[in-house]
């Protein structure tokens, strides 16, 4: 086991950072770190990595996974001394070794020597771990060296220097509440932000609103946040993009900031967001972070940060947030979790496999204040809901929560003990949240409570069993419902194009060429986008992929990539389809049509966000045309969506472009899966220590009629070579040629019926299609109304959608 030298600088300047606050804040003993020269030899035995002193590095500027450069949080050791040993073949080995301070404190409390040895392990099996992580895909190493760099960057010292003097209390109260003082709220002069002045908010909110242009509530946060303040549980709909996010939070941040600040460092968890994506939950953590880093700030730094004067680096976050995701390391969330956080955002795949391994974190959740389901309908469709059902019922006050759905489940039995012991409180407020909440399924939560309460029984698996197993504090909890009128938002503009399904791939290149902005494209499957990814890269246009298949880290990254992007694409299944809330998306194209109304109104809904204007496309074939109508009639469309008009004269030159972009594609495609053929042929011979004919892994094609069968299947009769490279060479000509309207003449740019002369001195006109005019997809389409009435023309009513929840 070697680390890199890189690697150690920086895990070594990372603890310089830490080491130089300590002996700038206190006087401790300065904590020398090892050079390779100062190499001696140590202990070597080993312990669990998860077990060492990780804490958490507090700044006011990172926010996690984007925020952080894809990091997903800082992370220091104190104590701790590195030092090296001579490996095999020259490498060197570090190693971590506990330094006297923390020996001393070790023997202080009565463990001597012992403790001390296993200190020395536990920090090289960390080790291990930075070893593990080094061997990980290239792609992910560049996520985290990304991180590394950033770290180092900007090391935030007056937050290591507040941890550091947490660290004295740090053993001696594991988790003392609310033992603290309530810190006194400063005061807000609401004349600088009318619109809140009714909601009795916490007043570094207010303040961190001025910060964030945050200047009015939006309608479901006028609602919603006052309903919270007042101890209400709250059911609450509303459009995509409305900021439900804010609407759920900010009682509880604003109840957090009231508390007393806990006197011990370990935070008690106090809020639970579930969401059904990884990168949903991430996202909450980032906006959440990205509010309360406004929070931290005196009046005073304020001034001298308008000024540009400030020197002084902010405080601790007063709140900190956690968040549980599948898809990255477990260790370093445990980690998280072991050191305690006020609010944890998690998907409940993840938590549940935690909370099976760790009482703290199964009472943690027993006794939480507030518990928030976001994207409530979507949760019970991705599989997790049974591990959803199990954390919630961590929160039921009644006997049923000891008892598990299932007589024989193990995982209750298991915890029936710590269930028993623990009493849920009395005072946690639900917050249940969506853009999609069937009416049915309000009526029925009202109807529940007039009835008397929860139902007992087996498991299944509707939103209204999981409504069903929430345990409402509230007798009557606040239903919102602010859906919109055809379920889409008003600033939102629809069209569609029709055409057969294999011109689907030219009319979206089309599109994407005629409407330059940010675009997602939604696809029905996986295979779909794998299939589409070459052929769009080959076309030279930034596409990025997104699906359920691809590495966490690699999904992150690609959408950090598509956020960053100018003009860029996201390709993705319904994976990206809820709560992502991506600065300027211009157009959402549904590529397939979603097979509900729920999943059209999320799709949509990544444009046309915070009252901006977005544009959603259809692509449908005249397969999808009952699917369609049945979609819009669902939704109580009473018209057909508007055609997008499309400019015909530039179909065949993209047409030509795809053709040979196919090809291609199909030719790599075919050696890519001979190369592989041959592969396995080799290992496979050599498995079984047997000589291959050297005609099978030629690529001649000289059909030798005495050639094996196997050969003989690849080198169908008269196929002729493909020539990638010309074809490529091709394809580049034609890309780099603009592409002019019908009725244009490049040699005479004054003549013909479109003169585009004018565009060409000015640089107005469309960058690659001559003579397309440069209107917004938006503008292209007027609202539906007084459009052809649906199934009026062309007949055949909807078929089969009885309700939007019903698959088509
Ligand atoms: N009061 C406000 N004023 C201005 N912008 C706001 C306000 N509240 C939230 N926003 C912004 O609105 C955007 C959408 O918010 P959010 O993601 O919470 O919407 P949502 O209703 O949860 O959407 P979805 O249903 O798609 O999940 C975010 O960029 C957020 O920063």
């Amino acid at each position: 086991m070697s680390l890199s030298e890189d690697k150690m600088a920086q895990i070594k300047r990372k603890l310089n950072a830490s080491t130089k606050m300590k002996s700038k804040g206190k006087s401790k003993s300065s904590h020398s770190l090892g050079s390779p020269s100062s190499t001696k030899p140590r202990p070597r035995a080993r312990l669990a990595p998860n077990e060492l002193k990780w804490k958490a590095v507090n700044t006011s500027s990172f926010s996690g996974i984007d925020g952080g450069g894809g990091m997903m949080m800082l992370e220091e050791l104190d104590d701790v001394d590195i030092e090296w040993d001579e490996g095999e073949g020259g490498s060197r080995v570090a190693r971590f070794v506990a330094t006297e301070g923390k020996k001393k404190k070790e023997k202080g409390k009565g463990k001597g020597k012992e403790k001390a040895v296993e200190d020395v392990t536990e920090i090289n099996d960390d080790i291990d771990e930075e070893q593990e992580q080094e061997n990980v895909a290239d792609e992910e190493e560049e996520v985290t060296d990304e991180a590394d760099e950033e770290e180092e960057e900007s090391p935030d010292f007056a937050a290591l220097a507040q941890e550091d003097m947490n660290d004295e209390d740090d053993e001696d109260h594991e988790d003392d509440g609310d033992e603290g003082e309530v810190e006194e709220e400063p005061l807000f002069d609401d004349a600088l932000l009318p619109e809140w002045k009714d909601i009795t908010l916490h007043t570094l909110l207010k303040k961190a609103f001025l910060a964030t242009g945050y200047v009015k509530p939006t309608d479901i946060q006028k609602r919603a946040i006052p309903a919270g303040l007042s101890g209400r549980d709250v059911v609450g709909v509303a459009e995509t993009g409305s900021g439900k996010t804010l609407a759920y939070s900010l009682p509880i941040l604003s109840h957090l900031l009231r508390k007393p600040v806990p006197a011990s460092k370990k935070r008690k968890l106090s809020g639970l967001i579930l969401c059904p994506t990884r990168e949903l939950a991430l996202q909450v953590v980032d906006h959440l972070n990205a509010l309360l880093k406004h929070t931290v700030s005196t009046t005073e730094d304020d001034e001298e940060e308008k000024e540009g004067t400030s020197s002084k680096s902010k405080g601790p976050p007063r709140i900190s947030v956690g968040s549980v995701v599948g898809g990255l390391s477990a260790q370093k969330q445990k980690r998280i979790l072991d050191r305690g956080c006020d609010i944890l955002v998690a998907t409940p795949g993840r938590l549940w496999d935690l909370i099976k391994a760790d009482d703290d974190l199964a009472s943690g959740i027993r006794t939480l204040r507030f518990l928030v389901i976001d994207e409530a309908d979507r949760m019970i469709e991705n599989g997790h809901f049974a591990e959803l059902e199990n954390i919630v019922r961590l929160t039921q006050r009644s006997e049923a929560a000891t008892q598990g759905p299932d007589d024989d489940d193990p995982v209750f039995a298991q915890m029936s003990t710590l269930l028993e012991d623990s009493k849920a409180r009395d005072d946690m407020q639900t917050f249940v949240f969506s853009a999609t909440l069937s009416k049915d399924l309000q009526q029925n939560l009202k109807r529940r409570h007039q009835s008397g309460g929860r139902k007992k029984g087996k498991r299944s698996s509707t939103l209204e069993d999981l409504v069903d197993k929430l345990d409402f504090r509230d007798p009557k909890p606040e239903v919102i419902d602010l859906s919109p009128e055809g379920g889409v938002v008003s600033t939102l503009r629809e069209s569609m194009i029709e055409c057969v399904v294999s011109d689907k791939d030219l009319y979206l290149y089309y599109f994407l060429l005629r409407y330059p902005g940010r675009s997602l494209v939604f696809v029905g499957s996986i295979d779909g986008i794998r299939r589409l990814i070459p052929l769009f890269t080959l076309l030279q246009l930034p596409i990025f992929p997104l699906h359920s298949q691809l590495q966490q880290k690699q999904r992150l990254k690609n959408l950090d990539r598509f956020k960053s992007t100018k003009n860029g694409i996201l390709i993705a299944t319904d994976v990206a389809a809820r709560g992502l809330d991506i600065p300027q998306v211009d157009h959402v194209i549904h590529f397939n049509l979603p097979r509900t109304a729920d999943a059209y109104i999320h799709r949509s809904g990544r444009t046309a966000r915070a009252k901006n204007e977005g544009f959603a496309l259809q692509l449908c074939s005249p397969e999808d045309k009952g699917v369609q109508r049945a979609l819009m009639k669902s939704l109580g469309r009473t018209h057909e969506l508007p055609e997008l008009p499309i400019e015909s004269g530039f179909l065949p030159s993209l047409r030509e472009r795809i053709r040979i972009a196919r090809e291609i594609e199909k030719a790599e495609h075919t050696q890519q899966k001979s190369t592989h053929d041959k592969n396995w042929l080799i290992e496979t011979a050599e498995l079984m220590d047997l000589d291959i004919d050297p005609d099978l892994l030629s690529d001649q094609d000289d059909q030798d009629p005495d050639l094996p069968y196997t050969k003989k299947q690849k080198t169908k009769k008269g196929a002729k070579r493909v020539d990638v490279r010309g074809l490529k060479d091709e394809l580049r000509g034609l890309l780099s040629e603009k592409l002019l309207a019908r009725g244009v003449s490049a040699r005479y740019p004054t003549s013909g019926s479109k003169i585009i002369v004018d565009d060409l001195l000015r640089e107005t006109g469309h960058a690659t299609l001559l003579g397309a005019g440069t209107k917004k997809a938006y503008d292209e389409v007027q609202s539906s109304k007084g459009k052809r009435k649906l199934g009026q023309k062309r007949g055949g009513a909807a078929a089969g959608l009885v309700n939007k929840k019903k698959k088509i």
